[in-house]
């Protein structure tokens, strides 16, 4: 194409300036080679199959795109079942296949909760069905009334002995199960939280496994209220999803559908509680919680990749007389909004990878029966999730401003991207159980108690407490170890600080409410330094392939410091450095984002992803952007006709009449 930017191989010419092995980087992304090679094929297996176009998904009727995500989802299992895929194989392409939908309550809460919290028995029986998908099922927690406080929900579940059966029942309006995404529509069958009521006594929240429809023909069983509960958020986007409203009156279900690990009712109708600690109820939260933090780096990196290969071929300004004009990437200021979200993905990436291994042990030490590390996974995924998503949302919408008037398009992908990731922030709960559990800590630490695990940092409060950085020059921020203390002495003193606040009130609960912003603010520093550590832990591993630690250590330097350049404020008034060092940290920035820069389109392809699961024309593998986004604007149902429909009803009359009144 002819000037004004936009030749495609200015991508090629973006790609030969790479300073490091690019498959070596797909493989610290992904994990290991065999995991580049699986996704590669799941990707390329949805991107080649006519069933998964999404192109025209923001011009679908709410309608047509529910059935257009059946659809996709049927045809998914389809092939699934047809290939033999793995499980590993499976969850990829119902990835790329990207469109939210039932199923992913079904893998992602519904089987879950059953693994989690039925009996082996219970397992046994469930279990097979869900895999075989001849039962679908959601996860129904959430009211109308009450979502963040689990303990007030309202739906009862009460045991008739003379019958063993369990008595479901929406008293009130407010106990209205409301949200519980493939509940409107598609489930057969739910798990649902309620009130355990036996022998007149409520024995609180617990888990209950409900036939929702008729297996021969979809219909509500008798007693059951079923429905939608309405468009979401922006155009396409989540709206593929059915989140539902579902009523109970007095449906009838029997005793052992009760989920019965953590406690049971006996055939006389007596509550026991085993040894099993409640939180376990919490179980599935922690590991969707544990998910979701893996899915923002997918978000972030998708929206990072779209603005990043865009800023190198958009062009503007900088040319007085006919020379070329300059790439958006080389401005300072499009560099110091987009790399520090380039370096967040790769972060997000990193800390997802721990979180799953640190999920998967302690699941295993929970089958051993050991609850010791429960709290812990509890904390770091509810604070990752918190933390991830909000930064995720944020940053999608920051890659939109950065693509300028063409990132407003549907067709860049990111107005779709932000509308379909924004809830992220919302479900699961934004809480603050983690600055609970850093005020305990703190308290144990106090009584002598060595801290373990992503709190141990605390138990060197005699230094962190005290000490000054001792960073003289920009480059001193390169060493991990000037960067650790920092944030470590930050998170810490604003945690110690939250205590004596809290101690200083009438009472803890006062005190806690008083202090919850702050108790927030400290929360997000011990998360931020979670991400850093594990950043950071990750670059003392074997990393091969020319050039791809190096990288890594630059972004891994540009995430900790545009934190640090953020949040000066906190690092100013906890007193860990000076205003000097925190001009050098910036200093430093300034030549990361330089050295990066003929890295970055590289950086982006390290991702790995089609054309097809980026769906933008702005970031598009082969940077030929102008003629893609000519040719889909031709697309729009608008472009159908020269002259638009209404002319005849509501243009030609204004127009005429004008013509009346001119000539007066
Ligand atoms: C297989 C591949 C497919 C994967 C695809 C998956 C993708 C899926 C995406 C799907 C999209 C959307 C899904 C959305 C689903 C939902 O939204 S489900 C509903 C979620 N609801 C919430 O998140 C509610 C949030 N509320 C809370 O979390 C509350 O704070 C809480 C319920 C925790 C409050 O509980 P209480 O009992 O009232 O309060 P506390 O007194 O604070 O807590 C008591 C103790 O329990 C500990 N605790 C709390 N939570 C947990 C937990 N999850 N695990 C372990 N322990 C927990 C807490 O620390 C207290 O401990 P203490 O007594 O202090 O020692
Ligand atoms: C797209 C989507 C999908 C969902 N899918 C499901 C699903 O599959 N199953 C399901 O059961 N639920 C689902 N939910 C519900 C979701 O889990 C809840 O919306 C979420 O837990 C928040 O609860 P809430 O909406 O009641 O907000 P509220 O609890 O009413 O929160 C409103 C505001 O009050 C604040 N707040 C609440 N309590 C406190 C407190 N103690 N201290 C300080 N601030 C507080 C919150 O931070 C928030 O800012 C979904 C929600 C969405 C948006």
């Amino acid at each position: 194409m002819a000037d004004g930017g936009g030749e495609p191989d200015q991508l090629a010419g973006e790609r030969a300036t790479a300073q490091f092995d690019v498959d070596g980087m797909k493989v610290a992304w992904a994990g290991s080679r065999h995991a580049v090679e699986v996704a590669d094929r799941m990707a390329r297996l949805v991107a080649s199959d006519p069933v998964f176009r999404k192109d025209t998904r923001t011009m679908l009727s709410r309608k047509e795109l529910f059935k257009d995500t059946l659809k996709k989802a049927a045809h998914a299992w389809k092939r699934i079942v047809e290939l033999r895929l793995t499980e590993e194989e499976a969850n990829l392409l119902r990835l790329y296949v990207d469109q939210p939908g039932y199923v992913d309550l079904h893998w992602g809460m519904f089987v879950p909760a059953i693994k989690g919290q039925g009996t082996e028995e219970q397992q046994k029986k469930w279990l097979p069905m869900a895999y075989k998908f001849q039962i679908i099922g959601c996860y129904a927690q959430t009211e109308l009334g009450h979502g963040s406080n689990v303990q007030g929900l309202e739906t009862t579940a009460t045991f008739d002995p003379s019958a063993d059966e369990f008595v479901m029942h929406s008293p009130t309006l407010t106990s209205s199960k409301w949200w519980p995404g493939g509940l409107g529509k598609a489930s057969t069958h739910a798990v649902v939280y309620a009130r355990l009521i036996t022998e007149g006594k409520d024995y609180g929240i617990h888990g209950f496994i409900v036939q929702l429809r008729s297996l021969d023909d979809h219909s509500p069983l008798p007693g059951v209220t079923l429905g939608d509960i309405g468009g979401k958020f922006g155009s396409g986007a989540y709206n593929s999803m059915d989140n539902g409203v579902l009523r109970f009156d007095h449906v009838r279900i029997p005793r052992d559908q009760m989920l019965m690990r953590l406690s049971q009712v006996t055939r006389e109708g007596k509550y026991v509680h085993s040894d099993v600690p409640k939180q376990l109820l919490y179980g599935t939260m922690v590991y969707v919680r544990q998910t979701i933090v893996a899915d923002a780096s997918k978000a972030l990196s998708r929206a990072v990749c779209i603005a990043v290969r865009y800023s190198a071929i958009r062009k503007q300004f900088g040319s007085q007389d006919g020379g070329p004009e300059t790439q958006v990437l080389n401005y300072k200021t499009q560099q110091s909004r987009l790399f520090p979200l380039l370096a967040s993905a790769y972060a997000y990436r990193f800390v997802g990878q721990w979180l799953k291994w640190l999920y998967t042990d302690v699941t295993q030490k929970l089958e051993a029966k050991d609850y010791s590390t429960l709290p812990e996974a509890h904390a770091c995924t509810a604070g990752l999730k918190s933390v991830t998503t909000s930064a995720t949302a944020d940053a999608i919408e920051e890659c939109r401003k950065l693509c300028g008037g063409h990132g407003y398009l549907n067709s860049s992908g990111l107005p779709e991207l932000f509308a379909v990731y924004v809830p992220a922030c919302t479900y699961e709960g934004d809480n603050v159980q983690v600055a609970r559990f850093l005020m305990k800590t703190v308290a144990q630490v106090a009584t002598g108690k060595q801290p373990v695990g992503t709190i141990a940092y605390m138990g060197n409060i005699q230094h962190l407490m005290q000490c000054k950085s001792a960073v003289n020059t920009a480059e001193d921020w390169l060493n991990p170890a000037a960067i650790k203390e920092v944030f470590e002495a930050r998170a810490l003193r604003m945690a110690v600080n939250c205590a004596q606040n809290i101690s200083k009130a009438p009472s803890q609960e006062e005190g806690f409410s008083e202090l919850s912003p702050d108790l927030l603010e400290a929360a997000v520093a011990h998360v931020q330094l979670i991400i850093v550590t594990k950043f950071i832990e990750k670059l003392q591993e074997d990393i091969p392939g020319p050039g791809v630690k190096e990288q890594l250590q630059k972004l891994c330097s540009i995430y900790a410091l545009h934190l640090l350049h953020k949040h000066l404020g906190d690092f100013l008034s906890t007193g860990c450095i000076t205003a000097r060092q925190g001009a050098l940290a910036n200093e430093l920035l300034g030549k990361l984002y330089a050295q990066v820069r003929p890295n970055a389109v590289a950086l982006v392809d390290a991702f790995d992803y089609t054309d097809h699961y980026l769906g933008s024309v702005l970031g598009r593998y082969d940077g030929d952007v102008y003629p893609a986004l000519y040719e889909e604007a031709w697309k729009d149902p608008l472009n159908e006709t020269v002259v638009p429909d209404g002319y005849q009803e509501h243009l030609r009359p204004l127009l005429k009449q004008q013509l009346k009144l001119s000539r007066l």
